[in-house]
Order: structure tokens, then sequence, then C-alpha cells
């Protein structure tokens, strides 16, 4: 998953107007949506938990010289997390897309911080 994030596109505007949607329908949508904003804010807090591990892990590895990538782990981690999304009802291909697309992001602060030792 190294593509730029999803371009905004404006939803066409339909040749008739849709009716209002029923009360209900819009107290629903309300609820549902409150929910998705927790969660796309629990996923940026534990995203930044996480970028704050791996900036260590990135010191540590710097300072020893080890290489910023270990695709040994990384298999390992690409298993268990597919495993994980399995038994979650998530998609096991996008789970590993998903942590592919983090850890390159993490090998190139790794690799920033390596140079930035040298
Ligand atoms: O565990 C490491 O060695 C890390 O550098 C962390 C991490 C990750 O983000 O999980 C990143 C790069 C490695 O290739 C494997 C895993």
């Amino acid at each position: 998953m190294s593509e730029s994030p999803r371009p905004h596109r404006p939803t066409p505007t339909p040749a008739t107007a849709p009716s209002q949607p029923d009360e209900a329908v819009r107290a629903e949508l309300t609820r549902l949506r409150e929910s998705i904003d927790n969660i796309d804010a629990a996923v940026v807090h534990m995203l930044a938990e996480r970028f704050k591990c791996t900036q260590q892990v990135g010191v540590l590895k710097a300072e020893h010289q080890l290489p910023p990538a270990d695709p040994a782990r990384e298999a390992r981690q690409i298993a268990r997390l597919r495993e994980l999304a399995g038994s979650a009802k998530l998609d096991p291909a996008f789970a590993e897309k998903l942590l592919n697309f983090i850890i390159a992001e993490v090998i190139r602060h790794h690799e920033t911080i390596a140079d930035g030792a040298r």
C-alpha cells in the first residue's frame, strides 16, 4: 500500500434531488458516524504510540549498527496479524497491506535516524 491516500472526490449531484431522509435514519447515521469518529481517533492515538516505540527502536538500531529492516520479524508479524484478522472477520489481505504500509514508513524513519547518526 505505497500509493498516496485516496483523493477526495465530491459526491455527484443527482439529477433529481433525493427526498430528505427520515429523521430516524438521520439519527442512526449520526450515531454510527460518532462511533466511526471515536474509532478513527483511537486508531490515530494507537498509531502515535506505535511510532513512539518504533522511534526508540530506530535509535537503538542506529546506535548498534543494526539494519533498519528485519524481514524475518516482519514475516512473523504478518502471519500473526493475518491470523488475528481472520478471527476478527477482517480481510487478512487488508490487514497485511496495512501492516506493510505502516512498516514501510517505520523503515523510512529508521533510515533517516541512521543517516543522522553517520
Ligand atoms: O522490530 C523491529 O526491528 C522494527 O524495526 C519495527 C518494525 C515494525 O514497525 O514493526 C519495523 C521494521 C522491521 O522490519 C520490523 C518491524
